[in-house]
């Protein structure tokens, strides 16, 4: 009997790990360094090895192909929206199951003092101020003992997802916690009361793997401060398991995720207000009134105290960058969480509101690491931009940012853009704000000469890095360049003067703009905007700086 279950164990295992893959691999998203075919192959082989082999032998890269297995692949994910499915209130339970199977309790969360963030735009910047202060303060005082953070999506490696003292958790670390999960998970017992919740021996989809994957890595490194990011919404979000945050935060909302969260934003700001708890903290900023309104209502309703905070003054003579209001509501957010942490943490700890900041705030706030946001990098005859807007509002920003730059700091030279922005049909509508912001920015009304669309496909000849594989997104449109040639055709209508390209990777497009050099004056550069997409911002960044660029 043991030996046919487990033998029947394996084969669900296999075609589980395998059926998506069979649905998904196209040419363009082969992820090694090979053809397609051998490729496709040699990641099917070493997911089963990944699967069956013993902990110790099992690689990050192992780790990588098995998580991108979880991926929902691109069919499944249009028959879902064809049928109108949606993550409801069913996933905190699947997440509670798997926190079960996986040896924990929601009462064993509350070790790891969670800060809890949701919101539109300026999560991720919140997560990465308050990180920096706590790691600050325990330099300080040895208080936290240790800080975890938990953002996604990741830029370079998935690693980078889970960090600890601000750090990205090792390759070795991140194999090792990957497959404690992926075997408790598998050997979750048929007797499992919870079966009728999620089948016995099966694993959550990508995101929420990795968020049950957290849990497992900051308990078993005693993190006692965790800074969580959601990642979609708030309500049924995997990272909503927890009961009782210390504090949550809700960083500034708008229009994102319709389909999942609704297309106004009253109705998304219902589902980010789900991670306010009862007898915790809660802090806002600034929100649109229909936003307001619907956040007030549901605090009141959950009895739970919202303070809306104006920005904070102390932040006056602190360097916040980039030095614009959006990402000050962000600061102002991150002081308030990062404060409620302390005052739990750190009995000798309490908020002084009419003083200045304390030091370990200041420090943390201005050396803050948040990369490819508004980023600079330098090199002969380019000077890269990097920024991951991808909504309207944040590539105007960008936009504007850009401009400044090149009008106050740098040399003469032409501006050049490198877009993409994948599987979002609206995108299209992206590029008006962003050509115009361009031209209106600049004093002499100059906009971008040399306009380059690619996919996010990292490299020209062996196609995605790894960590950068996905299954989500159609594969035809990436054979056949959809996206961009729409994108083309939309620019060329903005701007009928810009020299408008289509390439297939990033690699590609940055070696353009490389090339765009040989032909400049002397004392000038190429002006790059790289943006629409982190998934674009991290690619580049990996082949601008490769092994250095975590
Ligand atoms: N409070 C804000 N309001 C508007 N735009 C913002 C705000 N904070 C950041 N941004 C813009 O959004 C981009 C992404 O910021 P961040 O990573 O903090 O957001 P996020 O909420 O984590 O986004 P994601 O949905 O990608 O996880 C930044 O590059 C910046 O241009
Ligand atoms: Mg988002
Ligand atoms: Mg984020």
């Amino acid at each position: 009997l043991t030996v046919t279950a487990a033998a029947s164990k394996t084969t669900t295992l296999l075609l589980r790990l395998l059926q998506p893959l069979t649905l998904t691999l196209s040419p363009p998203l082969a992820p090694t360094l090979t053809s397609a075919s051998t490729s496709s192959k040699r990641m099917m082989a070493s997911q089963a090895t990944a699967a069956t082999s013993t902990s110790t032998s099992r690689t990050y890269n192992d780790a990588i192909d098995a998580l991108n297995s979880l991926q929902t692949p691109f069919a499944v994910i249009e028959a879902r929206r064809k049928a109108g499915i949606k993550p409801g209130a069913t996933s905190i339970q699947e997440m509670r199951t798997y926190l079960a199977r996986i040896g924990y309790s929601g009462h064993d969360l509350d070790r790891l003092n969670i800060v809890h963030v949701a919101g539109t735009k300026g999560k991720g910047s919140t997560c990465a101020f308050v990180d920096s202060v706590l790691s600050r303060y325990h330099k300080a005082h040895g208080l936290p003992r240790r800080v975890g953070l938990f953002t996604s999506p990741h830029l370079v490696a998935v690693r980078e997802r889970i960090r600890i003292d601000s750090a990205p958790i090792s390759e070795e670390l991140f194999a090792r916690y990957f497959f404690d999960v992926w075997d408790r998970l598998a050997a979750s017992p048929a007797t499992d009361t919870d079966t009728d919740v999620v089948p016995p021996g099966s694993r959550p989809i990508y995101s929420r793997y990795l968020t049950l994957m957290s849990y497992h890595v900051f308990l078993s490194e005693g993190v006692d401060a965790a800074v969580y990011e959601t990642g979609i919404g708030g309500e049924y979000d995997a990272t909503n398991v927890v009961e009782r945050p210390v504090a949550s935060g809700i960083s500034t909302l708008g229009i994102d995720h319709v389909y999942v969260l609704g297309d106004t934003v009253d109705k998304i700001a219902w589902h980010k207000a789900g991670i306010m708890k009862p007898g915790s903290p809660a802090f806002t900023i600034e929100q649109v009134p229909a936003a307001a309104k619907v956040l007030r209502d549901r605090a009141v309703e959950k009895s739970v105290d919202l303070k809306v905070l104006d920005i904070d003054p102390r932040l006056a003579p602190v360097k916040i960058r980039p030095d614009a209001n959006f990402q000050k509501k962000n600061a102002t957010l991150a002081i308030a969480l990062a404060e409620a942490a302390l005052s739990k943490l750190d009995p000798s700890f309490s908020p002084k509101p009419d003083s200045p900041l304390p030091q370990e705030f200041v420090d943390g706030l201005e050396q803050v690491v948040w990369r490819g946001r508004c980023e600079v990098k330098e090199e002969a005859g380019v000077a890269w931009h990097v920024d991951g807007a991808h909504t309207v509002d944040s590539l105007k920003m960008a936009a504007r940012w850009f401009v400044e730059e090149c009008v106050e700091r740098r040399k003469p030279g032409p501006k050049v853009l490198i877009f993409n922005q994948q599987g979002r049909a609206e995108a299209v509508g992206f590029l008006d704000g962003l050509c115009n912001t361009v031209r209106g920015a600049d004093p002499d009304g100059v906009g971008f000469k040399h306009v380059i669309f690619c996919t996010n496909v990292t490299y020209a000849q062996t196609g995605y890095k790894r960590d950068f594989v996905n299954h989500q997104i159609n594969p035809k449109d990436i054979e056949k360049l959809t996206a961009q040639h729409a994108f083309a055709e939309r620019w060329s209508a903005l701007d009928p003067s810009a020299n408008v390209m289509v390439v297939p990777s990033i690699e590609e497009a940055i070696t353009k703009a490389r090339n765009l050099a040989e032909t400049l004056e002397d004392g000038e550069k190429v002006q790059a905007l790289i943006t629409g997409s982190l998934h674009l911002v991290g690619g580049a960044l990996q082949i601008l700086e490769g092994a250095d660029a975590l």
